[in-house]
């Protein structure tokens, strides 16, 4: 078993964006700017935001935090998307989901000028990456995919099972797995799938994408697959990804863990993202 390391490859691609970063700022007068809007006090959320404030220090992206109360109306959080839209310094566009309840967050989400959508939600990148057209991809699924570049795992013909039809990773991820170029095959499993073991025992490559601490076991792998797990569950034990590791790590040619895995990826996506959106907008073109 190979483990793939994303805390290190995360590390590796923030240490590559300060270099461009740094000659980015020289020649523009001003480094890349990610606004992060974070409505409410959610514990969880709070950590991932910080993680993502200390990831653009590290690289010299220049971030803004926008904290407006859990009581915040529809109206005001569209007047702040609108303000920030129109900040000729802020490339990038973050709210943090999920959003407090009584807040509509695809009505948030479609208000983001797609030019600054380096989460990649909005129905104009999520268009364009379904017609294979260049634009912002979805960070958690473009991460997964530069870990399946940076360990040489090879895609073309390949049997890739995603489990899990999520907006943000399980939908993305498959569009992504099928793009010319990849030329995985891809079964895109979800809860009213019958026989998802059967499924998953075909994947060369699986990856998880449910959200329920351990849900993919041992016996639904096949021998030598890599496995991506994408789950964030908190549980008394602690963190947990989708997938049983101690159970399938011997089976397996390479698997995640959690953490360590795709969550890091997901935020040096975010900075690459930033550092995309800054030079598209500044005529730049990457
Ligand atoms: N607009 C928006 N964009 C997002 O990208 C977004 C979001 N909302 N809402 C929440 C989810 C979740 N997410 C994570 C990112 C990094 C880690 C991460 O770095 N995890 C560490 C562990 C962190 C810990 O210990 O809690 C790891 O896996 O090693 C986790 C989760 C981004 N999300």
């Amino acid at each position: 078993m190979k483990l793939i390391d994303g805390k290190a490859t995360a590390q590796t691609i923030r240490e590559e964006l300060k270099t461009e970063v740094a000659a980015l700022k020289d020649r523009l007068g001003r480094a890349p700017g990610l606004a992060v809007v974070l409505v409410g006090e959610d514990p969880a959320s709070q950590v991932y935001v910080r993680n993502k404030i200390k990831a653009c220090e590290d690289t010299g992206i220049v971030s803004k935090a926008f904290r407006p109360e859990a009581s915040v109306s529809q109206a005001e959080l569209e007047d702040l998307v609108r303000r920030l839209n129109a900040d000729p310094e802020l490339d990038g566009i973050l709210v943090q989901l999920p959003l407090p309840r009584g807040l509509d967050s695809q009505r948030i989400l479609d208000l983001i000028d797609p030019a600054k959508d380096v989460d990649g939600f909005h129905p104009v990148s999520m268009g364009r990456l379904t017609l294979g057209l260049p634009g912002l991809r979805p960070c958690t699924p473009a991460g997964v995919m530069e870990l399946l570049r940076r360990y040489d795992i090879p895609t073309k013909g390949k049997k890739a099972v995603v489990v899990g039809r999520s907006n943000i990773v399980g939908k993305p991820m498959a569009l992504l797995l099928a793009q010319p170029g990849v030329d995985a095959t891809v079964t895109l499993c979800h809860s009213r799938t019958r026989d998802l073991a059967a499924e998953c025992r075909q994947a060369d490559i699986l990856v998880a994408a449910i959200g329920k601490a351990n849900f993919i076991t041992a016996d639904m792998i096949k021998d030598g697959a890599v496995v991506i797990d994408v789950g964030m569950n908190r549980t008394e034990k602690g963190l947990a990804g989708d997938c049983d590791f101690h159970a399938m790590k011997d089976k397996v040619a390479a698997i995640t863990p959690v953490p360590g895995g795709v969550g890091p990826m997901t935020i040096a996506m975010l900075m690459v993202n930033t550092l995309a959106a800054c030079r598209r907008r500044m005529g730049l073109e990457s």
